[in-house]
């Protein structure tokens, strides 16, 4: 559904070269969903909109829903979605007749338009809504708007640029319904971008992170955070000393009276690590195992965490 080869993107400012996507080789297949993770400014909004046609790549290519974006742009967008992070709706019409007016602009009869514009409506929950103006609407109802907008045409593949931020943990936790509902009735392929790691790591089957406009993972959240992350097992001990004994025989690092140390496998492993401390004279006060997060992978990748950004609440 989405193919690129060294699919790159240079701006120039004042003299000044940016390279925002630097070569990324990417291939999605169809009916997945991908989450598209990465710091601020590491080339997620440059990449979706050479995918989107919006912006030309300056070298490599991209195959999208079967067209090339630089040589088929009209093909491309007649077969995908794309629900910015800015609403597409305008403000004065009415719900419903926003959905029937894209319907038409996409060249369907008043009749099918008005017909698919009733079937997002019940989809996204919006039928409510119908008569009421965008302006009037809150910012999850607007959020689904827009993607209900992004789908009149009934695309292949949708995309969408952080669909979730700025919503409230309700409205969140509905679009992402909506979302997995799209997956379900009409098997749509949905390529994502989000600042919310546990979205991603819970939502996605797949995630792939770009930093530096360069994709440094990709795989599922599982694999991704077995393979460059692994389990902590963090225990507290009595005092500062003890902390530091526990590092010299067991590993990795004290932080006061705490000890947190990466193994494969926390839960099968504890047993044994508290047995070597046991018999070595340090007693742990506490003992507790953790998963690993996708913020784990990054700053296992990068040595920065995702989270340090200025990133939206
Ligand atoms: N039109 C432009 N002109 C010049 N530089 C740009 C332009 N668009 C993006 N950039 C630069 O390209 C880099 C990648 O930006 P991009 O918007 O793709 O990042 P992003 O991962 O989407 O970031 P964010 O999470 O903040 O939206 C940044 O350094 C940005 O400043």
């Amino acid at each position: 559904m989405i193919s690129t080869r060294g699919l790159t993107r240079v701006f120039t400012v004042k003299k000044e070269t940016v390279e925002a996507v630097r070569g990324i080789d990417l291939d999605v297949e169809a009916g997945q969903l991908v989450a598209f993770l990465g710091p601020n400014g590491a080339g997620k909004s440059t990449t979706l909109r050479m995918l989107t046609t919006l912006l030309p790549p300056t070298s490599g290519t991209a195959t999208v829903a079967g067209h090339d974006v630089a040589r088929d742009p009209g093909g491309v967008r007649a077969r995908i979605g794309y629900v910015g992070q800015k609403n597409s709706a305008g403000e004065n019409h009415r719900v419903r007749d926003e959905l029937v007016t894209q319907g038409r602009c996409y060249g369907l009869s008043h009749r099918e338009a008005a017909g698919r514009a009733d079937e997002l409506l019940d989809l996204l929950d919006l039928a409510p809504l119908a008569t009421r103006t965008p302006a009037t609407l809150s910012g999850g109802q607007r959020r689904r708007l827009d993607i209900a907008l992004g789908l009149v045409h009934r695309p292949a593949l949708l995309f969408l640029d952080e669909p979730s931020t700025g919503l409230d943990p309700k409205s969140r936790a509905e679009i992402w319904g909506h979302i997995l509902a799209l997956r379900q009735v009409y098997g749509t392929t949905l390529f994502l971008t989000t600042h919310y790691l546990e979205e991603a790591d819970t939502m996605a089957e797949r995630v792939v992170i770009i930093d530096g406009g360069r994709i440094i993972a990709d795989g599922t959240a599982g694999e991704l955070k077995n393979d460059l992350a692994g389990d902590h097992i963090t225990i507290t001990t009595a005092t500062e000393q003890d902390a530091r004994a526990a590092v010299r025989v067991g590993g990795g690092a004290a932080e006061g009276v705490t000890v947190r140390l990466r193994v494969a496998n926390a839960a099968a492993a504890l047993p044994e690590y508290l047995r070597t401390l046991e018999s070595a004279g340090v007693k742990a006060l506490t003992a507790e195992t953790s998963r690993p997060t996708l913020d784990d992978v990054f700053l296992t990748l990068t040595g920065r965490s995702l989270t340090d950004d200025d990133l939206p609440a």
